[in-house]
């Protein structure tokens, strides 16, 4: 018997994703099977159009998978309806900004749009919750400004405000620190990482920066050419996945100092 593990929020089973075109199915990754933990900081990883967006596309309902399960909280996904997933699982994408009219503490409010209804009147409850997500995130001091006047860095910060409002389980994250300088790259992930320890929340975010992943991370999601793994960095490290992720003309990894070098 399999030891089940009451601290899994989302798990697949031999998954498989792509894009089913009028001829074939495009299969952009399959045999998919992935356990992710409450509370951690889960970061995926892999090159250039290996399916890091297919796949959060697909695990948050956006695409339809071509086969296998998804499970968030033990039920099927294909059972979820989308009213029901809003209070499990919040999306942050990169390029998702609809109105940058909007001020810092509108947008925010509109994460407990799945909680308020038609009007969108917040109550007491709602208002306490805005603002505790503009406090962790050390934005309150912004939160009168319209969105257009904010630095990448700083929207980013606001969009994440905006997830952690909408209060739910699970936080996803279309490589949110596109854009952004190495000191806020940093910066990003390590308030990720702050915020699963301060909150509980579960935060899987797709990102090229593998290895401050390596470091910031609990487990990662690697994906390559022939498998998706997922394990804790060290474990990963050790079993040489990071060398098989791009071609060793160029750049090797290097499993002493956990990082890239570029061949001279
Ligand atoms: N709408 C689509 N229809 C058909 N194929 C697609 C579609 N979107 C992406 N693909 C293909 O699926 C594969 C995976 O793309 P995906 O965008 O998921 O990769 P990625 O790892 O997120 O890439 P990147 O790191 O460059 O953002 C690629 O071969 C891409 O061409």
């Amino acid at each position: 018997m399999t030891k089940k593990n009451i601290n899994i929020i989302l798990k697949t089973e031999n998954l498989s994703i792509g894009y089913k075109t009028k001829r074939e199915d495009l299969v952009v990754a399959s045999n998919i099977n992935i356990e992710l933990e409450k509370g951690k900081l889960i970061g995926l990883v892999g090159a250039n159009g290996i399916g890091k967006s297919t796949l959060l596309r697909t695990l948050i309902k956006v695409q339809p998978s071509l086969s296998g399960l998804i499970h968030i909280n033990n039920k099927d996904l294909n059972q979820t309806s989308v009213q029901e997933l809003a209070k499990q699982l919040s999306i942050v994408l990169t390029e998702q900004m609809t109105s940058k009219n909007l001020s810092v503490y509108e947008l925010v409010a509109l994460g407990r749009h799945p909680y308020t209804n038609w009007i969108g009147n917040l109550s007491q409850n709602d208002i306490e919750i805005i603002n505790r997500s503009l406090e962790l995130v050390n934005i309150s001091s912004l939160k009168d400004k319209k969105c257009f006047e904010l630095s990448d860095g700083q929207l980013q910060k606001v969009m994440i405000a905006r997830a952690l409002a909408q209060d739910t389980d699970i936080i996803v994250l279309d490589e949110p620190t596109t854009h952004l300088d190495m000191y806020h790259k940093a910066y990003i992930l390590k308030l990720l990482q702050r915020l699963t320890k301060e909150t509980g929340k579960t935060i899987l975010f797709s990102s090229h920066e593998i290895e401050l992943a390596i470091q910031l991370c609990d487990t990662m999601i690697v994906m390559t050419d022939n498998d998706v793994i997922c394990d804790q960095p060290c474990n990963l490290i050790s079993e040489g996945i990071f060398e098989t992720l791009f071609p060793k003309d160029l750049i090797t990894f290097d499993n002493s100092t956990g990082s890239f070098r570029v061949s001279k």
